[in-house]
C-alpha cells in the first residue's frame, strides 16, 4: 500500500520575503513547488497538501480595511476562507499541469476546511500570529498607535501585525479529506490551518483568528492516519544552537532527544518552535509515525531518509 503523506508548506512556497504579492509572482512560486510535489505523486505517495496563508490573509485584511467605506469589510474567518479559495485555485492549476507533463491523469481538489478552536484560548489575550507585510519597528509602532493593532517582531525578520492564533482542536472535514485521498485524489486542504470556528449549540460560528498551519498539520495528519507528516520550509534541517558558531543540524532523532532540546529552549517561538512542537506531537501519536522538517527542494530525499530532520519514537 502507498504511504500517506501530509505536507505542510511554508510561506516561501507561495511568497518569499521581499517579493511583491502579485498573482503572477505567487502563481510562479506555486508552479515551482508543484514540480516537487508532482514528482512525489509519480513516485506513488498519497498526498494531502496544506499551506500557510499568513502573508495572504494579512493582505486581504488590509484590502478590506482600506476599502471599508466603499465595500463592507468581512470578518477575519471569512477572509481565511477567501485565502483557502484563491491559494487552492493556484495549487489545482499548477499541480494538474505538472502531473499532465509527467503523463499522470489525477484529480486535484481543494477543500474548504474548518478547524474547531476555543473562544477561551489564551492567545486572544496576547495575540501571537504574524500576518501581512513586514514593517520597520518605527512604522509598526505608529500603526499600532493609530489603528489599535497588536504588533511584534517576527523571528528577527522585521515587525508584523499580530492576530490571535488559538490552538486547533479538531479538523471538521478530516473524514472527507481522508476519503478523497484514499480514493486517489490529490487533496489540498486546511489551508492557513483551517478556518477558525467554535462549536455552538446547533453547529459552528466563525472566530476572528488565524491558526498556525503547522499545529493544524499535526491534527490533520493524526485524523487522516498519515504515515508521514512533513513540514517543508526554507531550511534543510532543524538546528540546535541556531545562528551560533557551534550550530548543529539535527538529522535522524528520537522524540526523547528533541524534547530535551525543547526543554533547553532551543527553538524560537514564532518560527521553529511551533514546527518542532507539531512534529513532536505527531511522532508521539503512535509507533511508526514519522515527522520530518526539511526543505521543499529536498523533499524526495527527505522521504528516503536522506535529508531533513526526521523524528520518531
Ligand atoms: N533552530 C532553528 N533551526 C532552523 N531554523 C530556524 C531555527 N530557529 C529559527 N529558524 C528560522 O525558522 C525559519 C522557518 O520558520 P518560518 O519562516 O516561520 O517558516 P515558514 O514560513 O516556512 O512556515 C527558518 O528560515 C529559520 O530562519
Ligand atoms: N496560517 C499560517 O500558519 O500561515 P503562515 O505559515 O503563512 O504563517
Amino acid at each position: 500500500m502507498s504511504e500517506k503523506v501530509v505536507v505542510a508548506l511554508g510561506g516561501n512556497a507561495i511568497l518569499q520575503a521581499g517579493q511583491e504579492g502579485t498573482f503572477e509572482v505567487q502563481y510562479n512560486n506555486i508552479k515551482g513547488t508543484a514540480k516537487y510535489l508532482a514528482k512525489l505523486i509519480k513516485d506513488g505517495y498519497e498526498l494531502v497538501i496544506m499551506h500557510g496563508n499568513g502573508p495572504q490573509v494579512g493582505n486581504i485584511l488590509l484590502q478590506n480595511e482600506e476599502a471599508k467605506d466603499v465595500v463592507p469589510a468581512q470578518p477575519l474567518d471569512a477572509l481565511s476562507a477567501e485565502s483557502q479559495g484563491f491559494i487552492g485555485y493556484m495549487f489545482i492549476q499548477a499541480l494538474e499541469e505538472e502531473l499532465k507533463a509527467l503523463g499522470l491523469d489525477k484529480n486535484v481538489v481543494n477543500l474548504i476546511t474548518r478547524t474547531v478552536v476555543s473562544k477561551d484560548d489564551e492567545d486572544f489575550k496576547d495575540p501571537s500570529k504574524p500576518i501581512g507585510p513586514f514593517y520597520s519597528e518605527e512604522e509598526a509602532k505608529k500603526l499600532a498607535a493609530e489603528k489599535g493593532w497588536s504588533v511584534g517582531e517576527d523571528a528577527g525578520r522585521g515587525y508584523r501585525r499580530l492576530v490571535p492564533s488559538p490552538q486547533p482542536l479538531k479538523i471538521i472535514e478530516a473524514d472527507a479529506i481522508k476519503t478523497l485521498a484514499e480514493g486517489g485524489s490529490i487533496v489540498v486542504a486546511a489551508g492557513g490551518g483551517g478556518i477558525p470556528v467554535a462549536e455552538t449549540s446547533n453547529g459552528y460560528e466563525g472566530v476572528e483568528a488565524v491558526i498556525d498551519k503547522d499545529r493544524s498539520g499535526y491534527k490533520l495528519s493524526e485524523e487522516v492516519e498519515a504515515d508521514v507528516f512533513m513540514i517543508l520550509t526554507d531550511v534543510e534541517n532543524v538546528f540546535v544552537n541556531w545562528g551560533k558558531p557551534d550550530q548543529k543540524a539535527l538529522e535522524t532523532v528520537t522524540v526523547e532527544e528533541v524534547e530535551k532540546y525543547v526543554a533547553e529552549g532551543q527553538f524560537a517561538k514564532g518560527s521553529m518552535g511551533p514546527k518542532v512542537e507539531a512534529a513532536l506531537n505527531f511522532a508521539k501519536s503512535r509507533k511508526g509515525a514519522k515527522a520530518i522538517i526539511g526543505s521543499l527542494s529536498k523533499v524526495d530525499a527527505a522521504l528516503r531518509g536522506e535529508s531533513g530532520t526526521i523524528i520518531s519514537l
